[in-house]
């Protein structure tokens, strides 16, 4: 069997995308994926398989008429293109993640008359998964929140938590593309983090690393503290995560699953603008678990140090309850659905 695996822009698609990728490819099928040029996998897609298709497409959301009109028309190009790829290719399936490429899949996949499949990775769907869980055979998510609940699928690499003492540091982590209102609390209280007792890990983001490096020296002389350990983005994240004591973090889909599943107990600050307040939703879903803490950021501004001092004095107690925690964050699950629904259409 063929499947065509479309989503990316962001790591929070593109990640649970090439999980079920490898999930599908280790049940012997054949999988073929789709992305963007302008997206994340334009850099990362290569590391994961060989068979894939990057297109011209951008988001509609929050651009000018124009870039919107220009969205618009890439779509249609895009759609055009890849009825000629499915005409080729003949797949089985084509399951989307997410993403500017996501759409243009699932709709030259309904041309086709293809079973179009799609997982919503976030706790509140954004507008275009609810539009095309009208027009798939079967919709999936995370949270349970639309379609069938079957949790994230996770990279093999974040499956297995650490013990508790082979955790050594704090880890503040931005999401795939960083955050400047995390960056912007390391820089303001630089000293007071690096006196916490243990490192600090601090994932800035790739296009803010240079700036917030340039920042933290103009702020602070060029020796900077040496448990302090910034970095863009890593591609061995998961074991930086399995080390931490604790997270400072963002609540995309992706950074709170797999927190959750290594059992790191988080203190999370949700991206305010996230479409529908979703990062919200996604933490506090762990929160109301007794896993996590979440602050708006206006809320977390208001003595900061202190929150995150009471937070980590709590560790053990997160930690406690994250052992009776059950989220579903194995690729299977997802993928032996999709096989199920091709086998019974
Ligand atoms: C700003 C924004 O709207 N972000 C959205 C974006 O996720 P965004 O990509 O911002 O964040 P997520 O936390 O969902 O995913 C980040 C992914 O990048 C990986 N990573 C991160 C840093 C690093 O150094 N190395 C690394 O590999 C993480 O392990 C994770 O798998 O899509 C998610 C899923 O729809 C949403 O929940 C987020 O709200």
């Amino acid at each position: 069997m063929r499947i065509l695996i479309s989503g990316g822009g962001t790591g929070g698609h593109f990640f649970p995308a090439m999980a079920a990728l490898k999930s599908f490819q280790e049940k012997g099928f054949d999988v073929y994926y789709v992305g963007s040029r302008r997206g994340i996998e334009a850099e990362k897609v290569a590391a994961f398989t060989a068979d894939f298709l990057l297109l011209e497409l951008s988001g509609m959301l929050g651009h000018s008429a124009l870039k919107k009109l220009q969205a618009g028309w890439q779509l249609v190009f895009a759609v055009k293109e890849l009825l000629l790829l499915m005409r080729r290719m003949r797949p089985d399936a084509v399951v989307g993640f997410g993403g500017y490429s996501s759409a243009a899949a699932i709709i030259a996949g309904r041309l086709m008359g293809v079973p179009c499949f799609i997982h919503e990775q976030n706790a509140i769907a954004g507008l275009t998964n609810r539009l095309l869980d009208r027009v798939t055979t079967r919709s999936f998510s995370a949270y349970g929140n639309i379609g069938e609940h079957v949790g994230l699928p996770l990279r093999h690499s974040a499956l297995v938590p650490a013990p508790a003492d082979e955790r050594e540091h704090l880890l503040i982590l931005g999401g795939s593309q960083g955050s400047l209102f995390l960056n912007t609390f390391v820089g303001d209280h630089l000293g007071e983090l690096t006196d916490l007792g243990m490192p600090v890990y601090h994932q800035t983001g790739s296009l803010m690393h240079e700036k917030h490096m340039q920042m933290l020296h103009e702020r602070y002389g060029r020796q900077l503290p040496a448990n302090y350990l910034p970095f863009a983005f890593s591609d061995d994240i998961h074991h930086i995560m399995a080390g931490s004591v604790a997270a400072i973090s963002r609540s995309g889909a992706g950074a709170a699953f797999e927190l959750m599943q290594l059992r790191v107990p988080s203190l999370f600050i949700p991206f305010p603008h996230a479409a529908h307040d979703h990062q919200y939703a996604n933490a506090k879903y762990f929160e109301d678990r007794g896993c996590a803490l979440v602050y708006r950021q206006e809320e977390f501004e208001r003595g900061a140090m202190d929150k995150v001092r009471t937070f980590l004095s709590c560790v053990d107690q997160y930690h406690g309850n994250m052992q009776g925690l059950e989220i579903d964050t194995d690729a299977s699950t997802l993928t032996e659905r999709i096989i199920g629904a091709i086998r019974m259409s």
